[in-house]
């Protein structure tokens, strides 16, 4: 048996509902940076945005519909056992300590998260903890917003892949992953107004919401966003 440690990448995320914007890159981004398993860590109470509109029951089963058929996936319920704001240092900590100082973990995100990552808790420990894979996602820079955060970024860039198994963390890596232009606000502001969701999202995430009657009811956060 080698004695390898194999690089561990988790992508975390509220998935109100989970979605082909999030799979398909996610596969591309896989290939891209040799990941074997990519763990989905749907969060309970997400630290920057209002509460989902999903149960956190009804997220992680949409979770599990949709990579039932899919080995690449796996899933991790850790942050749905805290009823803090599921702050990501927090669970790179907890794994961390799991893992050992050796173990190569990353953190997958895409590119409008990456743009606003200095808003995040300690966000300047999340590179001592772990790599950022980042996907590409339409409407956002690759260039960060201020020269600082530009510069931030340049000193951690991954120029090859194989630097994201050779350490445990401190690198980003921009990965070069298909453009999908779909949001799960999409999703939801379609399902309100009475539109298909057809192609945005796995065929069982698709029946199980129609099922649950989930998204139905005019947006409750409607109004808060005017
Ligand atoms: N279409 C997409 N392309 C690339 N990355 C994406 C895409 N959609 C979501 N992501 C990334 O997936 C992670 C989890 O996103 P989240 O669950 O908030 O989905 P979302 O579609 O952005 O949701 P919402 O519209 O409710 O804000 C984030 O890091 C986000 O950047
Ligand atoms: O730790 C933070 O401060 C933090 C701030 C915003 C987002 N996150 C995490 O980033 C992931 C994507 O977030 P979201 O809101 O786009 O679904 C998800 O795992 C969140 O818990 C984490």
């Amino acid at each position: 048996m080698s004695d390898k440690i194999e690089l561990h990448a988790l992508y975390g995320g509220t998935f109100d509902p989970i979605h082909y914007g999030h799979l398909k890159p996610v596969e591309a981004l896989a290939a891209l940076a040799g990941l074997h398993t990519v763990t989905l860590l749907p969060n309970n109470v997400p630290p920057h945005r209002p509460q989902p509109e999903a149960s956190p029951a009804q997220r992680i089963e949409m979770v599990r519909l949709a990579i039932a058929d899919n080995p690449l996936f796996d899933l991790d319920l850790r942050e749905m056992q805290r009823n803090t704001p599921s702050f990501t240092v927090d669970t790179l900590d907890e794994l961390r300590q799991e893992r050992g100082v050796k173990q190569p973990l990353a953190f997958i995100i895409g590119q409008d998260s990456l743009l606003t990552l200095h808003k995040w808790h300690r966000w300047q420990d999340l590179l001592s903890l772990c790599h950022l894979l980042v996907c590409q996602r339409p409407g956002y820079s690759r260039e960060m917003t201020t020269p600082e955060q530009q510069q931030w970024l340049e000193k951690h860039l991954a120029k090859r892949p194989e630097e994201l198994h050779q350490q445990p963390a401190g690198k980003v890596f921009l990965a070069e992953t298909p453009l999908v232009s779909i949001s799960a606000t999409e999703i939801r502001d379609r399902l309100h107004q009475g539109h298909p969701d057809a192609d945005l999202l796995p065929p069982s995430v698709s029946e199980f919401i129609a099922r649950e009657g989930l998204y139905r009811n005019p947006n409750p956060h409607a109004i808060l966003r005017r």
